[in-house]
């Protein structure tokens, strides 16, 4: 079966001219201009089959929206190619539109002055949704975002939480077979959250419909997507199974001790000298972590050898969570395997 997302040496780059400074810049700038190219997308390849739901995760300027914004035909790539439902993006933009749902956590589709309703039958309108489907399609979507009772308030009227539960009820009106989320549950309450994570699921098992999530917060990837294709410098270092990230990576745990009174590095390293730890100063100088490999013995040996020489007064085992296990990754700039 064709995937519903192919993209293939995928590159964008963006020309920003830099001025040169003074009169005598200004003017040499008048005839030659300066150019710096910025890579933001490094001819990158993935392809998503129907019913997945995937991650697509990075820091700060890693390319994740340039890819978006790509796959969804606003921008142009600089090379290579995107498919999406069988189209692409930017050569047949008016029924690729028809065939994609998009939310982008910081912009608005729905109209600020008028009605979430109002909205909702313009968007029908331009999607020529059928009235039967839409009555009982749309009747689904709002019980399930609990959004009835906002139907006749103006958007600009709503609180941020209000609003992204209604964005994706827009986003949905025609029943897209994909949809591209970016950063949907910024700002929003846990609640809300949950809501909203409930709500994906629910549509991607009634209709099979293809998600792909851009987010900060990886709780959303943990609680969604099995796979998570992950961006460094407009580079994919990762694209597989979210479980074989925290097997390969997440083997470690941490034992953090709460001192009675401050320790420093030195001392803590040469009690434990001979065992593997990494020391890691807390909060404050009394809290100190320790790194070990998840090994029963070695989490024993660490805590006695600390306990005989210092005052504890508190002290838990925890494991090291996905978001250190990322950022371990992105220290390292790429994902050693097996
Ligand atoms: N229109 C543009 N002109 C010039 N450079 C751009 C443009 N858009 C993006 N860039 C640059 O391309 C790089 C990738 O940006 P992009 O917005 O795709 O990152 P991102 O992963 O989405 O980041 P964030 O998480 O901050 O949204 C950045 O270095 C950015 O400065």
């Amino acid at each position: 079966m064709e995937p519903i997302i192919d993209v293939q040496n995928l590159r964008k780059e963006f020309k920003s001219h830099s001025s040169r400074s003074g009169l005598k810049g200004a003017f040499r700038d008048l005839f030659t201009r300066n150019y710096t190219l910025k890579t933001a997308v490094n001819d990158i390849g993935f392809s998503i089959q129907k019913g997945e739901m995937v991650g697509y995760i990075g820091e700060n300027g890693a390319g994740k929206s340039t890819t978006i914004k790509m796959l969804t035909g606003i921008l142009t790539p600089t090379s290579g190619t995107v498919r999406v439902n069988g189209m692409n993006p930017h050569k047949e933009r008016e029924r690729f539109v028809r065939s994609i749902g998009v939310v982008f956590g910081q912009r608005s589709q729905l109209w600020w002055d008028i009605a979430v309703q109002e909205s909702f039958r313009l968007l029908k309108k331009v999607y020529n949704v059928p009235d039967e489907f839409y009555e009982s399609h749309m009747k689904d979507v709002i019980d399930t975002l609990d959004i009835r009772h906002l139907l006749d308030q103006p958007v600009r009227k709503l609180s941020l939480g209000q609003r992204m539960r209604c964005e994706l009820a827009a986003a949905l009106i025609h029943n897209p077979p994909l949809l591209f989320l970016d950063e949907p549950t910024i700002g929003l309450d846990v609640l809300v959250k949950l809501k909203i994570r409930d709500f994906l699921k629910r549509i991607n098992e009634k209709y099979g419909t293809t998600i792909l999530l851009t987010t900060h917060d990886l709780s959303d990837i943990e609680a969604l997507c099995e796979r998570v294709i992950m961006l460094d410098e407009g580079k994919i270092i990762y694209d597989g199974a979210l479980r074989e990230l925290r097997e390969n990576w997440g083997e470690g745990k941490q034992i953090q001790f709460t001192f009675s009174e401050g320790a420093d590095l030195h001392e803590l390293q040469q009690l434990t000298d001979g065992t593997l730890v990494v020391w890691e100063q807390g909060e404050n100088e009394a809290i100190w972590l320790a790194g070990v490999d998840n090994n029963e013995n070695m989490i024993s040996e660490v805590i006695g050898k600390v306990a005989a020489a210092k005052k504890i007064i508190d002290m838990k085992v925890v494991e090291i969570t996905t978001e250190e296990i990322i950022r371990n990754i992105y220290e390292e700039g790429a994902v050693r395997h097996g």
